[in-house]
């Protein structure tokens, strides 16, 4: 193991991690913590940074500056004994000719597990009873990922690091990793970094995210507080335009008109108290045609914060 000057009791940290390829910065002053037992979501478009960030998480690549703990130890290339309880899942890949026990005895094999029991352990572990004596090739999408997942964790790691594993999974089988990371998490106590440029996808299955974009983190979350952080606005449309801008502006209200001519309301006194607004146009004989309030999804979500980032 490498040196083991802890740095807190996170499972996972990482500090001003930097990256730089050339002239161009993958990764720039990266900091965050994964607390033991959490499911934290690293979430980001394409070429964002997050296998760079994995990457040397899992000392494949070395940082330019920065460091990174993992379970209180520094990772880095003499850090042999702390892959024994990390896991790691890039994409599924397994022999396609062979069974699923076979690519198992191969993976205990080379993980140098001598008891013969972690296959059969992580094969119920993963729901892949029914399936063991199948070739790798005949799974469907969803049991492949189980597989690469089987794989990940025969050596039964504290920490499980998985590069986008819901990648064309169908909504089942979103569900069943979801549940399976849960137990992990939940009942085992297994730290779960799981990155992805699915929002929608990953907030089902983690407790918490990280927004990386042109290898900075811009945004922390937690799943539990991201609702409140949604936008929302007042869409209100009725037959006298400008009879109705007339009124709002006179009572303070702010709009923006969308393409189709429907006023759109932001500021909290509209869409916190939309029953107020409504007596007014009808007190004023401009009955709303449509009133209602429009929540902003998880995907506009995202791209506000990275496009907010573009601003500054
Ligand atoms: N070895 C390398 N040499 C030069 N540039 C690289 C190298 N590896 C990655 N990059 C660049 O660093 C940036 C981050 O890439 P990275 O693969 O980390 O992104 P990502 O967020 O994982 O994207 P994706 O979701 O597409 O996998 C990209 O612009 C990529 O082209």
């Amino acid at each position: 193991m490498g040196k083991s000057t802890s740095a807190g009791s996170a499972a996972i940290q990482l500090s001003n991690l930097t990256k730089k390829f050339g002239d161009y910065r993958a990764v720039s002053n990266l900091s965050l913590e994964v607390n033991s037992g959490e499911i934290f979501g690293f979430l980001g478009l394409n070429g964002a940074g997050k296998s760079t960030t994995i990457k040397m998480m899992l000392s494949l690549l070395k940082p330019s500056s920065g460091s990174i703990y993992m379970l209180g130890n520094k990772v880095d290339s003499r850090a042999h004994k702390l892959w024994e309880q990390v896991g790691y899942l890039e994409e599924a890949t397994y022999y396609p000719g062979l069974t699923v026990i076979e690519n198992l005895e191969i993976a205990r094999r080379m993980q140098m597990i001598s008891d013969c029991r972690a296959i059969t352990r992580v094969i119920q572990k993963l729901g892949l009873e029914v399936h063991k004596n199948k070739k790798a090739k005949n799974l469907s999408l969803g049991n492949k990922q189980r597989l690469g997942l089987a794989k990940a964790m025969i050596h039964n790691p504290k920490i499980l690091i998985l590069d986008e594993p819901i990648n064309g999974l169908d909504p089942a089988g979103v569900v069943e990793i979801r549940e399976m990371l849960f137990d992990l998490s939940k009942n085992y106590g297994v730290t779960v970094f799981i990155s992805s440029h699915q929002l929608e996808e990953l907030s089902k299955l983690v407790d918490r995210i990280g927004i990386i974009h042109e290898g900075q983190l811009v945004q922390e979350i937690k799943m539990k507080h991201l609702e409140q952080s949604l936008q929302k606005h007042l869409v209100l449309d009725n037959r006298d335009k400008k009879a109705m801008k007339h009124i709002l502006t006179e009572h303070g209200y702010h709009f923006k008109e969308n393409i189709d001519g429907k006023l759109l309301l932001f500021e909290n006194s509209a869409t916190e108290k939309p029953e107020r607004l409504a007596e007014l146009l009808v007190r004023s004989g401009q009955s709303p045609t449509q009133l209602n309030i429009v929540t902003e999804d998880l995907e506009g979500y995202f791209l506000r914060i990275i496009q907010n980032k573009r601003r500054i």
